[in-house]
């Protein structure tokens, strides 16, 4: 394991390094995906070829033609890291501390790379013909929109026809002691993701002599801009998305007082938004939250700035636009000094299915029941934005979920410092691949409870 999770470490790393020479983490993953999983590439069931030069694309054939192909997405990207940030081991490293592996991209998310390649490889070995064909798509460039990566690769396979009966990436994972009341820990699926916008803010002034300042300076009025966004957040929205089917689902699992507000989301939907706005992660929920991730300006100490700029990152839930928000933020910001320029965004995703006869949910469910006994399943809206968007023309079921387990704390690890994943939890996400195409191999669904009663 932990020979693997060094593969995944020093992958990353040489992801990182891609602007500066792609060729080499192309080759140093092709070397590393070859090595480690030596019966993926002679298999005579598996097709592999290169997509936008550095995306991977997996087919593998099913015994069964006539059943619907599914895809498992992933990414090689990751976000960058410095140690200097505070990490308790290099974030290259993959140094074991205490169990957990740490390094960058260990949750986000060369485990699920790995564990799906590994998966299939411990079934290829083992004889195991899938009857059910699927793909394996892993885009190189997530972290930054996968327009090069899932974009082409989405349309390779549009282009041959592909129809897939579900997708499932990365996104929502298990979730233990994040939110008070609940008992026992909650697997989200997430069936959804938030829209997102990237504003470009920006103030031009004729630059000077800083003995002479004017009394406002850009600087100063960008960040009296910026300031008014952070201090006046989007409306509270909770309840208004699928946000609330997911609470609806946990109910019986939160203890008696709450449970009875949890069941009476009608009146108490204020309530709990109010009680989750306080946490960053579970205030995620509850609106279309307001990142101010960069801001430049100036280029020496004693010149008036001609140019101030800062962009910020929303993430836009579901009960609202990206044309509402940027409304808002026109209307927040009130200042026609300051330029705002939409640089990039989306509306939020549509809803896959999570019904009783909804094969993937079905599928992914009855997986991580096998894994985690004690979990809660339940749809969700997931805050962060994936891949997984780029294949919505392809199926109408997305699903966003990896079995990694998030404890207090660990939702900061996330394109944080110390990123980190136990090597017991690497091998539940093996187990979970592993289990997962085997069970996506039956024909259909079992019949829903409700029908055999009906009958
Ligand atoms: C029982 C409910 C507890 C809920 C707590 C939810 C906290 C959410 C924590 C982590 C999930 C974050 C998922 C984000 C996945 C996005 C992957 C990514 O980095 N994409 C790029 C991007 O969004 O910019
Ligand atoms: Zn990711
Ligand atoms: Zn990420």
């Amino acid at each position: 394991i932990r020979q693997e999770c060094l593969i995944i470490i020093n992958y990353a790393k040489y992801i990182l390094v891609i602007k500066l020479s792609p060729s080499t983490s192309q080759i140093y993953f092709n070397f590393s995906v070859y090595v480690s999983f030596p019966t993926i590439f002679s298999s005579s069931l598996i097709q592999h070829e290169l997509v936008a030069n550095y995306s991977h694309l997996f087919w593998v054939q099913g015994s069964q033609p006539d059943l619907l192909p599914y895809l498992l997405l992933a990414h090689t990207d990751v976000v960058p890291a410095s140690e200097s940030d505070g990490w308790d081991a290099p974030p290259f490293s993959a140094k074991e501390i205490d169990g957990f592996i740490y390094g960058r991209g260990t949750i986000d998310d060369k485990s699920s790379v790995m564990g799906i390649l590994q998966a299939l490889e411990y079934l290829l070995l083992k004889g195991y013909a899938p009857r059910r064909g699927f793909y394996i798509s892993l885009g190189h460039d997530e972290e930054v929109m996968g327009y090069m990566g899932a974009v082409n690769i989405a349309s390779v396979l549009k282009q041959r026809g592909v129809q897939l009966l579900f997708v499932l990436d990365e996104g929502f994972a298990v979730f233990d002691g994040l939110i008070s009341g609940l008992e026992g820990p909650a697997a989200l699926i997430g069936t959804s993701e938030k829209g997102f916008a990237t504003v470009k803010l920006s103030v031009s002034m004729i630059p000077g002599h800083s003995s002479m300042p004017p009394s406002e300076t850009s600087i100063g009025i960008l960040a009296a801009a910026v300031k008014r966004l952070e201090d006046n957040p989007m409306p509270r929205l909770f309840g208004y998305g699928p946000e609330r089917g997911t609470f609806e689902h946990l109910a019986h699992k939160f203890s008696v007082p709450v449970r009875f507000i949890m069941s009476n989301l009608w009146l108490f939907s204020p309530l709990i938004g109010w009680v989750l706005e306080r946490k960053p992660d579970t205030n995620a929920f509850v609106r279309t939250t307001t990142a101010v991730t960069m801001f430049n300006a100036g280029v020496k100490e004693n010149v008036i700035a001609s140019l101030a700029e800062a962009y910020v990152n929303l993430r836009i839930h579901p009960a609202q636009s990206l044309q509402e928000v940027m409304d808002l933020i026109q209307s927040t910001v009130g200042d026609q000094r300051v330029k705002i320029e939409l640089i990039d965004g989306s509306d939020p995703l549509p809803v896959s299915s999570a019904d009783e006869k909804s094969f993937g949910f079905q599928i992914i469910k009855k997986t991580v029941l096998e894994i985690f006994s004690t979990v809660t399943v339940a749809p969700g809206i997931c805050v962060g934005n994936t891949d997984s968007r780029h294949y919505k023309d392809l199926t109408s079921d997305i699903y966003r979920f990896i079995p990694i387990w998030f404890k207090p704390g660990d939702t900061q690890r996330f394109h944080g410092i110390n990123e980190r994943i136990s090597i017991k939890n690497y091998e539940e996400i093996v187990a979970f691949y592993f289990s997962l195409i085997q069970n996506c191999d039956i024909q259909k669904l079992p019949e829903p409870h409700s029908s055999v009663h009906e009958l």
